[in-house]
């Protein structure tokens, strides 16, 4: 009998690094990186405007108000900006090119919005209302370190400068389920019959930890019938996983397909999910689960869930662990650590911790949120807030 901690143990050294492939960025979240993503370009590429309004020299704009002909106009996008001469202004939009020669934007709210001439009422600022080049990211910059682990946040940042793909690890797995008794929806069942779900459940599970899938649904428990379904797929596996067929009986269709072929059958001290397979079929590496249904879960929450997240790069791959008092009594088998369901109600007060912000308040500054895990939240009656004040923050 092997230890439920030695078998995650083995199971995490036979998946060890999941290779790692260039992926569409929409077909990446959730995935690791494999690779730095380095910027192609900065953030912003160009000094803009932060303002809807007029690009001028603040030497222009002293005093108030002062008229100034508006020699040009710069919607986003303008590509062919030319230079702001002393003593004008160009009407210019947010995101829009600053021009050069230009050392200000003064916001339309702060003039008579005018087209031939304008009129602002405001004192101009030097640098005001500009967004500098480089002033989120910079060219040529590690903008996303390997090993992150990609939100939409992320995925946005690589977009930005100038990605449409990124290298991730991935890990294609293939589920069969084994059992002459397994029947898909929604043809009837017949007696001695039931509808297959481990495929189901191991796929949605294995889904959600960005895995890709293959799913043979049910094969019958006869050994030749087993090597002709599964083996043709095997090629196109970084894993196989199987359910059903391991145990002592006669007709246990994984366990006589397999034994002497590379995979390794044993028992691992816990309850569910005593009868275990693991291994390499063909180069392939296996885990083949026992059948019952919670054993298939008990089995993935043990030790083929955090051996799936490391494979794919995480390096948190443990649940979250808490302390509670238990409601009833329970029984164990000696010997083996049980997994029981439960219902876990928390008590007590929330846990608490300090939080300051990361990164300017600019909206253009994105990687300061991929940097980011909360938002800080002051509601509307509040101006200002010091050290030592308690603020809501959303955690994300
Ligand atoms: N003599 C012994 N018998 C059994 C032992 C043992 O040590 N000695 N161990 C028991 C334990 S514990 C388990 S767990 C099971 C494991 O058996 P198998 O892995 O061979 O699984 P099967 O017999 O194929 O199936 C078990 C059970 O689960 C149902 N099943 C199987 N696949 C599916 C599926 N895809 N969807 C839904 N349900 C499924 C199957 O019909 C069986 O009822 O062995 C014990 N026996
Ligand atoms: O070890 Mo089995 O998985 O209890 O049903």
């Amino acid at each position: 009998m092997i230890s439920v901690d030695d078998y995650r143990e083995r199971i995490t050294a036979l998946l060890g690094t999941a290779p790692a492939t260039s992926l569409p960025l929409a077909a990446a979240a959730g995935l690791v990186l494999a690779e730095d993503v380095l910027a192609g370009v900065s953030l912003p590429p160009f000094d803009n405007s932060a303002m809807d309004g007029y690009a001028v020299r603040a030497a222009d704009v002293t005093t108030s108000p002062v008229t100034l002909p508006v020699a040009d106009d710069i919607p986003a996008g303008r590509v062919d900006v030319g230079t702001l001469e002393p003593g004008t202004a160009h009407r210019i939009m947010t995101g829009a090119p600053l021009p050069p020669g230009a050392d200000a934007v003064v916001m339309v709210e702060d003039t008579d919005r005018g087209t031939e001439t304008v009129t602002i009422t405001a004192e101009a600022r030097e640098g005001a209302h500009i967004r500098r080049t480089g002033e989120d990211v910079v060219a040529g910059t590690v903008a996303l370190p390997a090993g992150t682990v990609l939100g939409h946040s992320h995925l946005g940042l690589a977009a930005a400068v100038g990605l449409a793909e990124v290298r991730v690890h991935r890990l294609r797995v293939l589920i069969a389920s084994t059992g002459t008794e397994l029947i898909d929806a929604p043809a009837p069942l017949r007696h001695g019959q039931i509808y297959e779900s481990n495929s189901v459940m191991l796929a949605a599970a294995l889904r959600e930890l960005g895995c890709e899938v293959d799913v043979v649904r049910s094969v019958v428990d006869d050994v030749e019938e087993f090597r002709k379904v599964i083996e043709p797929r095997l090629a196109g596996a970084d894993l196989l996983v199987t359910s059903g067929g391991v145990s002592a009986g006669a007709y246990e269709v994984v366990k006589d397909a397999l034994t002497g072929q590379g995979v390794e059958f044993a028992k691992v001290a816990m309850q569910p999910g005593g009868p275990q397979g693991s291994g390499r079929w063909q180069g392939v590496p296996v885990v083949t689960l026992p059948g019952n249904p919670v054993s298939v879960l008990v089995s993935f929450e043990a030790f083929l869930r955090p051996a799936l997240l490391a494979a794919l790069g995480h390096t948190d791959v443990s649940r979250h662990q808490v302390r509670a008092r238990l409601t009833e009594e329970m029984s164990s088998p000696a010997g083996r650590r049980q997994f029981r369901r439960g219902v876990f109600a928390p008590s007590g007060r929330e846990v608490t911790g300090v939080v300051g912000p990361r990164g300017g308040p600019g909206s253009h500054l994105l990687a300061a949120f991929t940097q980011a895990n909360c938002l800080i939240v002051l509601p509307e009656d509040v101006t200002s807030a010091a050290v030592g004040d308690e603020v809501d923050v959303l955690l994300l």
